[in-house]
């Protein structure tokens, strides 16, 4: 074990190791991904490929990052102006003094779709959207293809302030194309420090904390692994390319379900000016002279949640930050995009090694408020 310790300091510490990782990204963005050919149940697409090319391909994301990481916002930085002060004010209220009327008063925030499965919340500010999609638009192999496409203009990587990424990446899910995976572990999944990071504190300080208030049934003190692993992902929905979702459950304990759609923050002066250019946005996009803030709208493309007592369907329609929490079993649909286009990330949280356990647990078992909190 020495031995081994010793040879990687070395190699870590000569010149070479520099060498062939700066090799990867170069390697990574020469790579032609596989032709995405199935319209459904395509979860496992190509999985042999994106075993071989995991190696660098993941070596190809830390050297993109280290190349990136002083041109991209710093989203641990920005995690307060990020979330919508409201939803904050209340996790910490009951962070630090968990009580039921304190806990109540968060769970107030969230309007019900269907009672005890569905629920919406103001998630993330117009800021916080803003800087997220700063990072996946950069790390978004098909996204960044389509637009180069549809504008017939080439695309001058020396005049933005950001590199895109170009290394190629896997389809999030069987009934989706277009979307990234957003996860250290998964081959094909968008890997990076920053990402990583933001996205497991976002999973650890309000995603899980927020599902065990809103679906107590679901946890016991006895098994917290139930919720302890989670599986990120971004789709996107464009009347060319993805326009729908078909009904279906996921395989999830709870999902989250965020709206990434760009809107102006309201003091546009506020604006980083060192943003992702966006002079190759389709024809729905606004440009303000000062601050170059983006509308991104779409029509079409609610959800539906099927009732399980009623059997009706309760729709949602998204606004740019709006999140919904709902069961993993839920049956759920997206009705098919009209015009424009819609972004959103996903996280389902479920337990240990994919394991997703649908009964619930007798009121004794389940968690405290302090426990869920702690
Ligand atoms: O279109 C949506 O926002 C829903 C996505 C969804 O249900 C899924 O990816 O499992
Ligand atoms: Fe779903």
């Amino acid at each position: 074990q020495n031995v081994l310790q010793q040879q990687q300091k070395d190699t870590s510490d000569s010149k070479g190791i520099q060498e062939n990782s700066r090799g990867a990204l170069e390697k990574a963005r020469k790579i032609q991904p596989p032709t995405i050919s199935l319209m459904e149940g395509g979860e496992y697409e190509h999985g042999e490929f994106w075993g071989e090319q995991d190696a660098v391909i993941k070596a190809a994301w830390e050297e993109w990052w280290n190349q990136q990481e002083t041109s991209l916002p710093n989203l641990l930085k920005a995690k307060n102006e990020m979330m919508d002060s409201a939803l904050v004010r209340a996790v910490q209220q009951v962070r630090q003094n968990p009580t039921e009327e304190n806990e109540d008063q968060l769970q107030k925030l969230f309007q019900p779709i269907v009672a005890n499965q569905v629920y919406q919340i103001p998630l993330l500010t117009p800021r916080g959207v803003q800087l997220v999609r700063q990072h996946l638009d950069v790390a978004s192999y098909y996204y960044n293809d389509r637009k180069h496409h549809n504008n017939n203009q080439t695309q001058d990587n020396n005049s933005s302030p950001v590199e895109k990424a170009g290394i190629p990446t896997r389809r999030p899910n069987g009934m989706n194309r277009y979307g990234i995976i957003i996860d250290p572990s998964i081959e094909g999944a968008v890997s990076y420090a920053e990402i990583n990071k933001w996205m497991q504190e976002l999973v650890d300080e309000f995603v899980r904390p927020l599902s065990r208030m809103l679906f107590p049934q679901l946890t016991s003190r006895n098994h917290p692994e139930d919720d302890c692993e989670s599986y990120a992902f971004t789709i996107r929905y464009h009347p060319e390319e993805d326009m729908e979702l078909k009904e279906h459950s996921d395989a999830s304990v709870y999902t989250i379900n965020i709206n990434l759609n760009l809107v102006p923050e309201k003091n546009g002066s506020s604006l980083d000016t060192t943003t992702v250019q966006n002079s190759n946005e389709h024809s729905t996009t606004h440009h303000d002279q000062s601050t170059s803030t983006t509308t991104e709208q779409y029509e079409g493309s609610s959800l539906y949640f099927v009732d399980p007592v009623t059997e009706s369907q309760q729709h949602v329609s998204f606004s740019p930050g709006m999140a919904v929490l709902h069961r993993g079993l839920i049956r759920h649909a997206a009705l098919p995009i009209e015009e424009g286009e819609r972004h959103n990330l996903v996280i389902w949280l479920f337990g240990q090694h994919g394991y997703v356990r649908f009964g619930e647990y007798p009121k004794l078992e389940r968690l405290t408020v302090a426990e869920r909190w702690a």
